[in-house]
């Protein structure tokens, strides 16, 4: 059963199921592309900003009471994911996401009308553009929306995830401040560390990360609604952008402002660009973290094998027994994601062309799943790797036994040059630096245990 809606170019056939409209259905048709939908998150952003506007609208005057009661009772419907299958729209469409935000007004129309007693669909007596886009154009509604869901998943998501790892590996640290090790530099053996000195790197790149993040916050809570069409507000009413901010500040509890340059947030994105920025500063310290994992993990046998990483499954099909890094290599390849998004979003972001940017889909689709790859990511890792990571105490104890560097401590007692020829002579006669110290005649047995104490050279002032 189908039937038929209308837009500016003529008439379409719609299924009788569906609340959509003639220009939703054509987008389905015109934009076969791809499997990406339009996110969910700004399609209920979307919602929330009809909700807002009907609100405003009212309150000015601008739409009759119970016009605007009906698009808010059907807009909250769409905000409690009631009619979350009536947006099948891609990504890959019109570049200001047009036609997304008519399908929010068309469904958010049709449902306003079936619940008038009108039957689905259609324009009386809830208009899509007339009534549900009143004072607003996708081209300052789209952007909004996507400062919205942007800001929500951050809040929601992503934060609260960065801080469930940082204090997982905060925890870690502290429980082995003192397990002394060998430091490793260009994967080298290099002077003692702690194995808490070392994962207390990864807490400081995690915090530096999320400070990134929140720095790009405010911008992303200015919005470009109340702009219209080019930044002008034309068809908008004087104080509409002020008030619809306020509204969807109350309506969401995040503190979104109206953006002071509409002309700027409808044609450039670079609030969106540096919170880009933020997920690729995580993505680069999340990778560095899973690499450093895995390799002190490696082994068994034939590896660093300094940590124990959690066996959460057998690693082959093939050889029997074998445990693989897997949280590791799941996060690290999220992290390539996150970085080709980034890429994706940068560019997508400087194709701005006089009034408008039009590659807005990409950059919010790149983004949400950018952030949402993060913040499983690093619950995830928190919850199947770091909790259950186990430091060797032997296996790196034997490795700062066997070490070399530890030859550095020796350096402000003989210099550096008798410190180089007793490693070395150690190295190519596999002996130990105690023995090449004696050999050479360099030092006493007593001044070797004196100088070389790998527990003293772990901080600044620290020489042996
Ligand atoms: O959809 C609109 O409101 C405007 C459209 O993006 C346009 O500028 O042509």
């Amino acid at each position: 059963m189908s039937r038929i809606e209308t837009d500016s170019i003529g008439p379409v056939e719609v299924p009788d199921q569906v609340y959509w409209g003639a220009q939703t259905q054509r987008s389905l048709i015109n934009f076969a592309i791809g499997k990406e939908r339009m996110p969910l998150a700004v399609l209920h952003a979307l919602a929330l900003i009809k909700k807002a506007a009907a609100r405003v609208n009212d309150r000015n005057g601008d739409l009759p009471a119970n016009i605007a009661r009906l698009i808010e009772q059907a807009a909250d419907e769409v905000l409690a994911g009631e009619h979350d299958d009536q947006f099948p729209l891609v990504v890959w469409q019109t570049g200001s996401g047009t036609q997304s935000n008519m399908n929010v007004n068309e469904v958010i129309a049709g449902r306003a009308n079936e619940l008038a007693g009108k039957g689905r669909g259609g324009k009386d007596p809830v208009h899509p553009n007339d009534h549900v886009n009143r004072s607003q154009s996708s081209n300052d509604c789209f952007p909004t929306a996507m400062h919205i869901a942007a800001a929500q998943a951050v809040h929601a998501q992503l934060l609260p995830a960065i801080a469930e790892l940082s204090s997982g590996l905060a925890e870690l640290s502290a429980r082995h401040l003192h397990l002394v090790k060998t430091g490793r530099t260009h994967l080298m053996d290099a002077t003692p560390i702690t194995f808490g000195q070392e994962v207390s790197a990864w807490v400081a790149q995690l915090d530096y990360a999320q400070r990134a993040i929140r720095a790009s916050l405010p911008a992303v809570c200015e919005l470009a609604q109340g702009g219209t069409a080019v930044g002008t507000g034309l068809n908008a009413p004087h104080g509409f952008a002020e008030a619809i901010a306020a509204e969807l500040a109350a309506l969401s509890g995040l503190p979104f402002v109206t953006a002071p340059n509409k002309f700027a947030a409808l044609a450039g994105h670079e609030p969106l660009t540096s919170l880009a920025g933020g997920l690729k500063t995580l993505a680069v310290a999340v990778m560095k973290i899973a690499n450093d994992l895995r390799l002190l993990g490696s082994g068994p046998r034939a590896g660093l094998a300094e940590v124990r990483l959690p066996a959460n499954e057998p690693g082959s099909s093939i050889m029997p027994g074998k445990v693989n890094p897997t949280q590791c290599e799941a996060l690290s390849m999220l992290a390539c994601q996150v970085l080709g998004n980034d890429t994706a979003i940068s560019f997508a972001a400087s194709q701005g062309h006089l009034q408008l940017n039009v590659f807005k889909p990409v950059i919010i689709h790149n983004l949400l799943q950018s952030i949402e790859l993060l913040a499983d990511g690093c619950r995830n890792f928190q919850q199947h790797c770091v909790a259950g990571i186990e430091p060797d105490p032997q296996q790196m104890a034997a490795h700062l036994e066997r070490g070399l560097m530890l030859v550095t401590a020796l350096n402000p007692h003989i210099g550096y040059d008798k410190a180089a020829e007793i490693a070395k002579k150690a190295y190519t006669e596999g002996t130990t630096l105690r023995e090449a110290a004696l050999t050479l005649g360099y030092l006493t047995d007593a001044q070797f245990d004196q100088w070389v104490r790998p527990e003293q050279m772990l901080e600044a002032g620290g020489k042996g």
